[in-house]
Protein backbone atom coordinates (compact mmCIF):
# COMPACT_ATOMS: atom_id res chain seq x y z
CA UNK A 1 0.00 0.00 0.00
CA UNK A 2 1.03 3.54 -0.61
CA UNK A 3 2.26 6.03 2.17
CA UNK A 4 -0.65 8.34 2.97
CA UNK A 5 0.60 12.12 2.07
CA UNK A 6 0.02 14.34 5.18
CA UNK A 7 0.99 17.60 6.37
CA UNK A 8 3.26 17.09 9.36
CA UNK A 9 4.39 13.65 11.46
CA UNK A 10 5.87 14.38 15.09
CA UNK A 11 8.09 11.32 16.83
CA UNK A 12 8.94 11.73 20.16
CA UNK A 13 10.22 9.49 22.98
CA UNK A 14 6.92 9.68 24.59
CA UNK A 15 3.14 10.81 23.58
CA UNK A 16 1.76 11.96 27.20
CA UNK A 17 -2.04 12.18 25.76
CA UNK A 18 -4.40 13.09 28.45
CA UNK A 19 -7.06 11.32 26.81
CA UNK A 20 -9.24 9.00 29.43
CA UNK A 21 -7.25 6.69 29.95
CA UNK A 22 -3.95 8.84 30.64
CA UNK A 23 -2.49 6.67 28.35
CA UNK A 24 1.37 7.48 28.13
CA UNK A 25 2.80 5.95 24.76
CA UNK A 26 6.65 5.41 24.56
CA UNK A 27 8.58 5.89 20.46
CA UNK A 28 5.01 6.84 19.13
CA UNK A 29 4.57 9.60 16.51
CA UNK A 30 1.34 12.00 15.79
CA UNK A 31 -0.06 12.25 11.97
CA UNK A 32 -1.16 16.01 11.52
CA UNK A 33 -3.00 16.38 8.33
CA UNK A 34 -5.53 19.71 7.36
CA UNK A 35 -4.88 21.31 11.59
CA UNK A 36 -6.11 17.78 12.83
CA UNK A 37 -5.08 15.19 14.28
CA UNK A 38 -5.55 11.93 12.01
CA UNK A 39 -3.40 8.85 14.14
CA UNK A 40 -1.25 8.61 16.49
CA UNK A 41 1.30 5.32 16.25
CA UNK A 42 4.59 3.53 16.97
CA UNK A 43 6.87 5.59 15.32
CA UNK A 44 8.46 2.11 13.39
CA UNK A 45 4.97 2.17 11.72
CA UNK A 46 4.68 5.76 10.98
CA UNK A 47 7.29 5.81 9.13
CA UNK A 48 6.23 3.17 6.86
CA UNK A 49 2.21 4.50 6.81
CA UNK A 50 3.13 8.31 6.20
CA UNK A 51 4.75 10.30 3.85
CA UNK A 52 4.82 13.69 5.69
CA UNK A 53 5.64 17.29 4.25
CA UNK A 54 7.22 17.98 7.49
CA UNK A 55 8.84 15.45 9.51
CA UNK A 56 10.12 16.39 12.65
CA UNK A 57 11.88 14.37 15.27
CA UNK A 58 11.98 14.63 18.73
CA UNK A 59 14.48 12.45 20.70
CA UNK A 60 14.15 12.98 24.48
CA UNK A 61 11.16 14.82 24.33
CA UNK A 62 7.63 14.11 25.52
CA UNK A 63 4.46 15.41 23.27
CA UNK A 64 1.84 16.79 25.31
CA UNK A 65 -1.55 18.56 24.72
CA UNK A 66 -1.02 22.51 24.44
CA UNK A 67 -1.86 23.61 27.73
CA UNK A 68 -4.97 26.05 28.41
CA UNK A 69 -4.77 29.41 30.36
CA UNK A 70 -8.20 29.30 32.14
CA UNK A 71 -7.76 32.60 32.86
CA UNK A 72 -5.98 35.39 31.96
CA UNK A 73 -5.83 39.45 31.12
CA UNK A 74 -3.59 39.44 28.42
CA UNK A 75 -3.04 43.06 28.07
CA UNK A 76 -2.07 43.46 31.51
CA UNK A 77 1.42 42.04 30.25
CA UNK A 78 2.35 45.64 29.50
CA UNK A 79 0.97 46.45 33.85
CA UNK A 80 3.87 43.64 34.83
CA UNK A 81 5.26 44.41 38.01
CA UNK A 82 3.33 47.80 38.05
CA UNK A 83 2.31 47.49 41.87
CA UNK A 84 3.45 44.57 43.70
CA UNK A 85 2.75 43.49 47.15
CA UNK A 86 -0.83 44.57 47.69
CA UNK A 87 -4.43 43.25 48.82
CA UNK A 88 -7.05 43.01 45.54
CA UNK A 89 -8.64 46.01 46.35
CA UNK A 90 -5.97 48.37 47.27
CA UNK A 91 -4.30 47.11 44.48
CA UNK A 92 -6.89 47.78 41.92
CA UNK A 93 -8.48 50.86 43.61
CA UNK A 94 -5.25 52.70 44.01
CA UNK A 95 -3.21 51.41 41.13
CA UNK A 96 -4.20 49.49 38.38
CA UNK A 97 -7.72 50.82 37.66
CA UNK A 98 -6.04 55.08 37.56
CA UNK A 99 -3.59 53.47 34.82
CA UNK A 100 -5.78 51.44 33.20
CA UNK A 101 -7.59 54.65 32.96
CA UNK A 102 -4.72 56.93 31.94
CA UNK A 103 -3.42 54.23 29.48
CA UNK A 104 -5.70 51.74 28.22
CA UNK A 105 -6.94 51.99 24.29
CA UNK A 106 -6.23 49.90 21.24
CA UNK A 107 -2.94 50.33 20.77
CA UNK A 108 -1.77 49.11 24.51
CA UNK A 109 -4.38 46.34 24.26
CA UNK A 110 -2.82 45.17 21.27
CA UNK A 111 0.24 45.41 21.91
CA UNK A 112 -0.09 43.58 25.67
CA UNK A 113 -1.90 40.75 24.46
CA UNK A 114 0.76 40.07 21.33
CA UNK A 115 3.12 40.15 24.21
CA UNK A 116 1.20 37.32 26.09
CA UNK A 117 0.66 35.25 23.73
CA UNK A 118 4.42 35.60 22.61
CA UNK A 119 4.81 34.53 26.06
CA UNK A 120 2.51 32.17 25.90
CA UNK A 121 3.08 30.29 22.90
CA UNK A 122 6.95 29.74 24.17
CA UNK A 123 5.97 28.25 27.14
CA UNK A 124 3.33 25.55 25.82
CA UNK A 125 0.45 27.48 25.78
CA UNK A 126 -1.86 27.00 23.20
CA UNK A 127 -5.25 28.55 24.35
CA UNK A 128 -6.16 31.53 26.57
CA UNK A 129 -9.10 32.81 28.02
CA UNK A 130 -8.99 35.90 28.09
CA UNK A 131 -10.56 38.63 30.33
CA UNK A 132 -9.91 42.33 28.85
CA UNK A 133 -10.78 45.46 27.26
CA UNK A 134 -11.43 46.46 23.51
CA UNK A 135 -12.18 42.73 22.36
CA UNK A 136 -11.40 43.71 18.83
CA UNK A 137 -7.69 44.16 19.52
CA UNK A 138 -7.20 41.62 21.42
CA UNK A 139 -8.86 39.10 18.63
CA UNK A 140 -6.57 40.67 15.59
CA UNK A 141 -3.54 40.21 18.15
CA UNK A 142 -4.62 36.51 18.98
CA UNK A 143 -5.05 36.08 15.31
CA UNK A 144 -1.60 37.89 14.17
CA UNK A 145 -0.04 35.28 16.72
CA UNK A 146 -1.67 32.53 15.61
CA UNK A 147 -2.91 31.64 19.35
CA UNK A 148 -6.20 30.28 20.14
CA UNK A 149 -8.14 32.08 22.63
CA UNK A 150 -11.59 32.83 23.97
CA UNK A 151 -11.93 37.07 23.97
CA UNK A 152 -14.10 38.38 25.91
CA UNK A 153 -17.46 40.64 25.70
CA UNK A 154 -16.81 42.34 29.36
CA UNK A 155 -18.57 44.65 31.08
CA UNK A 156 -17.26 46.41 34.45
CA UNK A 157 -19.84 49.62 35.47
CA UNK A 158 -17.87 52.14 35.38
CA UNK A 159 -16.63 54.59 33.12
CA UNK A 160 -13.47 53.46 31.20
CA UNK A 161 -11.31 54.68 28.04
CA UNK A 162 -13.04 51.89 26.37
CA UNK A 163 -16.77 52.20 27.21
CA UNK A 164 -19.24 54.13 29.57
CA UNK A 165 -21.70 52.40 30.36
CA UNK A 166 -23.27 48.75 30.23
CA UNK A 167 -24.74 49.70 27.23
CA UNK A 168 -21.75 50.73 25.55
CA UNK A 169 -19.90 47.54 26.87
CA UNK A 170 -22.01 45.15 25.18
CA UNK A 171 -22.41 47.26 21.77
CA UNK A 172 -18.58 47.41 21.64
CA UNK A 173 -18.23 43.82 22.65
CA UNK A 174 -21.02 42.43 20.56
CA UNK A 175 -19.34 44.39 17.62
CA UNK A 176 -15.85 42.54 17.87
CA UNK A 177 -17.82 39.06 17.86
CA UNK A 178 -19.65 40.14 15.13
CA UNK A 179 -16.42 40.68 13.19
CA UNK A 180 -13.98 38.25 14.90
CA UNK A 181 -16.67 35.05 15.87
CA UNK A 182 -16.39 33.35 12.90
CA UNK A 183 -12.26 32.79 13.02
CA UNK A 184 -11.36 29.63 13.69
CA UNK A 185 -9.04 30.01 16.65
CA UNK A 186 -11.75 32.29 18.34
CA UNK A 187 -14.76 31.82 20.49
CA UNK A 188 -15.96 34.78 22.99
CA UNK A 189 -17.30 35.00 26.22
CA UNK A 190 -19.53 37.12 28.52
CA UNK A 191 -17.59 38.19 31.10
CA UNK A 192 -19.29 40.40 33.58
CA UNK A 193 -16.36 41.41 35.75
CA UNK A 194 -17.14 40.25 39.16
CA UNK A 195 -20.29 40.81 41.32
CA UNK A 196 -19.29 44.27 43.18
CA UNK A 197 -18.73 45.39 39.56
CA UNK A 198 -22.09 43.85 37.73
CA UNK A 199 -25.72 44.92 39.11
CA UNK A 200 -28.35 42.56 39.17
CA UNK A 201 -30.11 44.06 35.54
CA UNK A 202 -27.05 43.78 34.24
CA UNK A 203 -25.42 39.70 35.13
CA UNK A 204 -29.08 38.88 33.56
CA UNK A 205 -29.09 41.01 30.35
CA UNK A 206 -25.55 38.74 30.18
CA UNK A 207 -26.79 35.88 31.02
CA UNK A 208 -29.73 35.98 28.36
CA UNK A 209 -27.08 36.97 26.02
CA UNK A 210 -25.00 33.90 26.51
CA UNK A 211 -27.51 31.72 25.85
CA UNK A 212 -28.94 33.26 22.72
CA UNK A 213 -25.44 33.19 21.35
CA UNK A 214 -24.20 30.21 22.94
CA UNK A 215 -21.42 31.37 24.53
CA UNK A 216 -19.54 30.47 28.51
CA UNK A 217 -19.96 33.32 31.30
CA UNK A 218 -16.11 34.43 32.60
CA UNK A 219 -16.77 35.96 36.26
CA UNK A 220 -14.52 36.70 39.11
CA UNK A 221 -16.36 35.37 42.20
CA UNK A 222 -15.09 34.70 45.46
CA UNK A 223 -11.62 36.14 45.46
CA UNK A 224 -11.43 37.54 48.69
CA UNK A 225 -13.44 37.54 52.24
CA UNK A 226 -13.41 41.73 51.67
CA UNK A 227 -15.64 40.58 48.52
CA UNK A 228 -17.88 38.34 50.61
CA UNK A 229 -18.24 40.94 53.22
CA UNK A 230 -19.22 43.72 50.82
CA UNK A 231 -21.96 42.00 49.40
CA UNK A 232 -23.43 40.67 52.77
CA UNK A 233 -23.19 44.56 53.52
CA UNK A 234 -24.38 45.53 50.07
CA UNK A 235 -27.28 43.04 49.27
CA UNK A 236 -27.70 40.72 52.32
CA UNK A 237 -26.76 37.53 51.37
CA UNK A 238 -22.82 36.08 49.95
CA UNK A 239 -21.99 36.82 46.05
CA UNK A 240 -22.97 33.45 44.89
CA UNK A 241 -26.75 33.33 46.62
CA UNK A 242 -27.16 36.51 44.98
CA UNK A 243 -25.49 34.93 41.47
CA UNK A 244 -27.48 31.73 42.36
CA UNK A 245 -31.02 33.96 42.49
CA UNK A 246 -30.21 35.55 39.17
CA UNK A 247 -29.65 31.94 37.42
CA UNK A 248 -25.82 32.27 36.78
CA UNK A 249 -25.11 29.03 38.23
CA UNK A 250 -25.29 26.58 35.15
CA UNK A 251 -22.81 25.10 33.18
CA UNK A 252 -21.63 28.00 30.85
CA UNK A 253 -20.27 29.41 34.30
CA UNK A 254 -16.75 29.40 34.45
CA UNK A 255 -16.66 30.82 37.73
CA UNK A 256 -12.61 32.52 38.31
CA UNK A 257 -10.77 31.70 41.97
CA UNK A 258 -13.46 30.67 44.22
CA UNK A 259 -11.32 31.21 47.06
CA UNK A 260 -13.67 30.93 49.96
CA UNK A 261 -16.66 28.58 49.96
CA UNK A 262 -18.71 26.67 52.31
CA UNK A 263 -19.64 23.00 51.72
CA UNK A 264 -23.31 24.30 51.38
CA UNK A 265 -21.88 26.74 48.03
CA UNK A 266 -19.96 23.70 46.55
CA UNK A 267 -22.56 21.13 46.59
CA UNK A 268 -24.75 23.83 44.81
CA UNK A 269 -21.75 24.64 42.57
CA UNK A 270 -21.53 20.70 41.78
CA UNK A 271 -25.32 20.06 41.26
CA UNK A 272 -25.14 23.24 38.82
CA UNK A 273 -22.41 22.06 36.44
CA UNK A 274 -20.25 25.43 37.43
CA UNK A 275 -16.91 25.33 36.17
CA UNK A 276 -13.78 27.03 38.01
CA UNK A 277 -10.38 28.45 37.50
CA UNK A 278 -8.62 27.96 39.88
CA UNK A 279 -5.37 30.69 39.84
CA UNK A 280 -2.88 29.69 42.62
CA UNK A 281 -0.19 31.96 42.05
CA UNK A 282 -2.29 35.33 41.80
CA UNK A 283 -3.93 34.02 45.02
CA UNK A 284 -0.95 33.65 46.74
CA UNK A 285 0.59 36.56 45.42
CA UNK A 286 -2.23 39.31 46.69
CA UNK A 287 -3.21 36.78 49.97
CA UNK A 288 -6.23 36.01 48.76
CA UNK A 289 -6.54 32.86 50.45
CA UNK A 290 -6.82 29.02 48.94
CA UNK A 291 -9.04 27.71 46.76
CA UNK A 292 -10.51 24.32 48.45
CA UNK A 293 -9.15 22.30 45.11
CA UNK A 294 -9.50 19.05 47.04
CA UNK A 295 -12.80 19.15 48.02
CA UNK A 296 -14.29 20.77 44.72
CA UNK A 297 -12.82 17.33 43.25
CA UNK A 298 -14.70 15.46 46.00
CA UNK A 299 -17.48 17.47 44.61
CA UNK A 300 -17.26 16.18 41.41
CA UNK A 301 -16.69 19.99 40.09
CA UNK A 302 -14.51 20.55 36.78
CA UNK A 303 -11.72 22.78 37.70
CA UNK A 304 -8.64 24.40 35.22
CA UNK A 305 -5.81 26.78 36.28
CA UNK A 306 -5.26 29.75 35.34
CA UNK A 307 -2.26 32.57 35.73
CA UNK A 308 -4.37 35.73 36.08
CA UNK A 309 -2.52 38.77 34.56
CA UNK A 310 0.77 39.81 34.52
CA UNK A 311 0.12 42.58 36.97
CA UNK A 312 -0.60 39.88 39.84
CA UNK A 313 0.91 37.05 39.01
CA UNK A 314 3.61 38.03 37.32
CA UNK A 315 4.11 35.12 35.12
CA UNK A 316 1.94 34.17 32.58
CA UNK A 317 3.87 30.64 32.78
CA UNK A 318 0.85 27.80 33.57
CA UNK A 319 3.90 24.98 33.96
CA UNK A 320 4.70 27.47 37.11
CA UNK A 321 1.17 27.08 38.11
CA UNK A 322 0.35 23.69 37.36
CA UNK A 323 2.98 23.08 39.46
CA UNK A 324 1.85 25.84 42.22
CA UNK A 325 -1.97 24.16 42.13
CA UNK A 326 -0.58 20.40 42.90
CA UNK A 327 1.78 21.66 46.00
CA UNK A 328 -0.75 24.40 47.22
CA UNK A 329 -3.67 21.63 47.16
CA UNK A 330 -1.28 19.29 49.28
CA UNK A 331 0.22 22.06 51.95
CA UNK A 332 -3.60 23.32 52.31
CA UNK A 333 -5.06 19.69 53.05
CA UNK A 334 -1.70 18.80 54.72
CA UNK A 335 -2.12 15.80 51.93
CA UNK A 336 0.20 14.96 49.73
CA UNK A 337 -2.24 12.07 47.75
CA UNK A 338 -4.47 15.31 46.67
CA UNK A 339 -3.71 16.44 43.25
CA UNK A 340 -0.98 14.00 41.77
CA UNK A 341 0.98 15.45 38.84
CA UNK A 342 -1.62 13.42 36.36
CA UNK A 343 -4.56 15.32 37.95
CA UNK A 344 -2.71 18.59 37.89
CA UNK A 345 -1.88 18.06 33.63
CA UNK A 346 -5.09 17.35 33.23
CA UNK A 347 -6.36 20.84 35.46
CA UNK A 348 -3.96 22.42 32.76
CA UNK A 349 -5.11 21.02 29.41
CA UNK A 350 -8.44 18.73 29.11
CA UNK A 351 -10.50 20.48 32.26
CA UNK A 352 -9.90 24.00 30.51
CA UNK A 353 -11.29 22.49 27.14
CA UNK A 354 -14.01 21.40 29.17
CA UNK A 355 -14.55 24.67 31.11
CA UNK A 356 -14.56 26.26 27.46
CA UNK A 357 -16.97 23.98 26.12
CA UNK A 358 -14.28 22.61 23.60
CA UNK A 359 -13.61 19.41 24.97
CA UNK A 360 -14.21 17.44 22.14
CA UNK A 361 -12.17 19.54 20.05
CA UNK A 362 -8.72 20.34 22.41
CA UNK A 363 -7.38 19.17 25.80
CA UNK A 364 -5.69 15.82 24.41
CA UNK A 365 -3.39 14.22 21.91
CA UNK A 366 -6.28 12.13 20.46
CA UNK A 367 -7.57 11.29 16.92
CA UNK A 368 -9.33 13.87 15.41
CA UNK A 369 -9.04 16.59 18.03
CA UNK A 370 -7.32 19.68 16.67
CA UNK A 371 -3.74 19.75 16.68
CA UNK A 372 -2.70 21.26 19.40
CA UNK A 373 0.65 20.16 20.84
CA UNK A 374 3.48 21.08 22.92
CA UNK A 375 6.44 19.48 23.00
CA UNK A 376 8.98 19.29 26.15
CA UNK A 377 12.73 18.98 26.23
CA UNK A 378 13.13 15.78 28.98
CA UNK A 379 16.73 14.95 27.79
CA UNK A 380 18.26 17.94 29.76
CA UNK A 381 20.38 17.41 32.76
CA UNK A 382 17.76 18.71 35.25
CA UNK A 383 15.20 16.68 33.95
CA UNK A 384 17.27 13.14 34.74
CA UNK A 385 16.49 10.40 35.76
CA UNK A 386 13.39 10.36 34.19
CA UNK A 387 11.06 7.71 35.81
CA UNK A 388 7.44 8.80 34.83
CA UNK A 389 7.01 11.76 32.15
CA UNK A 390 3.81 12.71 33.73
CA UNK A 391 5.88 13.17 36.84
CA UNK A 392 8.49 15.02 34.98
CA UNK A 393 5.90 17.52 33.35
CA UNK A 394 4.45 18.88 36.28
CA UNK A 395 6.70 18.64 38.93
CA UNK A 396 10.51 19.31 37.05
CA UNK A 397 9.71 20.51 33.76
CA UNK A 398 9.90 24.78 33.34
CA UNK A 399 8.88 26.40 30.31
CA UNK A 400 11.99 26.93 29.36
CA UNK A 401 12.10 23.49 28.37
CA UNK A 402 9.69 23.54 25.45
CA UNK A 403 10.96 23.45 22.37
CA UNK A 404 7.87 23.22 19.22
CA UNK A 405 4.66 24.26 19.92
CA UNK A 406 1.44 23.78 17.07
CA UNK A 407 -1.58 25.20 17.51
CA UNK A 408 -3.85 24.24 14.60
CA UNK A 409 -1.22 22.00 13.22
CA UNK A 410 0.84 25.10 12.42
CA UNK A 411 4.21 25.31 13.91
CA UNK A 412 4.18 28.33 15.98
CA UNK A 413 7.77 27.86 18.14
CA UNK A 414 10.11 25.56 15.74
CA UNK A 415 13.25 25.13 17.75
CA UNK A 416 12.64 27.61 20.69
CA UNK A 417 12.04 30.65 18.43
CA UNK A 418 8.41 31.85 17.55
CA UNK A 419 7.60 32.08 13.95
CA UNK A 420 4.33 34.17 13.76
CA UNK A 421 5.94 37.17 15.68
CA UNK A 422 8.67 39.38 15.74
CA UNK A 423 10.37 39.10 19.11
CA UNK A 424 12.39 42.36 18.27
CA UNK A 425 9.64 44.53 17.25
CA UNK A 426 7.87 43.14 20.29
CA UNK A 427 10.69 43.79 23.04
CA UNK A 428 10.80 47.74 21.62
CA UNK A 429 6.88 47.96 21.67
CA UNK A 430 7.30 46.73 25.46
CA UNK A 431 10.13 48.77 26.59
CA UNK A 432 7.96 52.06 24.54
CA UNK A 433 5.16 50.77 27.15
CA UNK A 434 7.31 50.85 29.80
CA UNK A 435 8.49 54.18 29.38
CA UNK A 436 5.01 55.75 29.03
CA UNK A 437 3.72 54.73 31.87
CA UNK A 438 6.74 55.39 33.96
CA UNK A 439 6.34 58.89 32.78
C1 LIG B 1 -13.22 44.09 32.51
S1 LIG B 1 -11.54 43.89 32.09
C2 LIG B 1 -10.84 43.06 33.46
C3 LIG B 1 -10.60 43.91 34.67
O1 LIG B 1 -10.21 43.02 35.70
C4 LIG B 1 -9.15 43.58 36.40
N1 LIG B 1 -8.45 42.52 37.15
C5 LIG B 1 -7.26 41.99 36.89
N2 LIG B 1 -6.97 41.02 37.79
C6 LIG B 1 -8.04 40.94 38.61
C7 LIG B 1 -8.37 40.14 39.72
O2 LIG B 1 -7.55 39.22 40.19
N3 LIG B 1 -9.54 40.33 40.32
C8 LIG B 1 -10.40 41.28 39.89
N4 LIG B 1 -10.15 42.09 38.84
C9 LIG B 1 -8.99 41.91 38.21
C10 LIG B 1 -8.35 44.26 35.36
O3 LIG B 1 -7.44 45.17 35.90
C11 LIG B 1 -9.44 44.91 34.51
O4 LIG B 1 -9.83 46.14 35.05
ZN1 LIG C 1 -8.52 38.06 36.87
Amino acid sequence: MLPHQIDTLISARWVVTVDHHNNVLNDHSVAISQGKIVAILPTADAQKAFEAKEHIQLPGHALMPGLINLHTHSAMNLLRGFADDLALMTWLNDHIWPAEKKHVGEQFVYDGTLLAAAESLKGGVTTLNDMYFFPAPTAQAMIDAQIRAAVSVNVIEFPTQYAVDADDYLKKGLEAYNKFGDHPLLQFTMAPHAPYTISDNTFKRMLSLAEELDMQIHCHIHETRAEIEGSLKEHGVRPLERLAGLGLLNPRLIAVHMVHLTEDEMAQLAANGVHIAHNPSSNMKLASGICPVPALHDFGINVGIGTDGAASNNRIDMFTDMRTAALLAKVGTENPEVVPASKALEMATICGAKALGRDHEIGSIEVGKLADITAVDLSDLVCQPCFDPTSQLVYVAGREHVTNVWVNGNRVVANRELTTVDEKELLAKAQSWHDKLKA
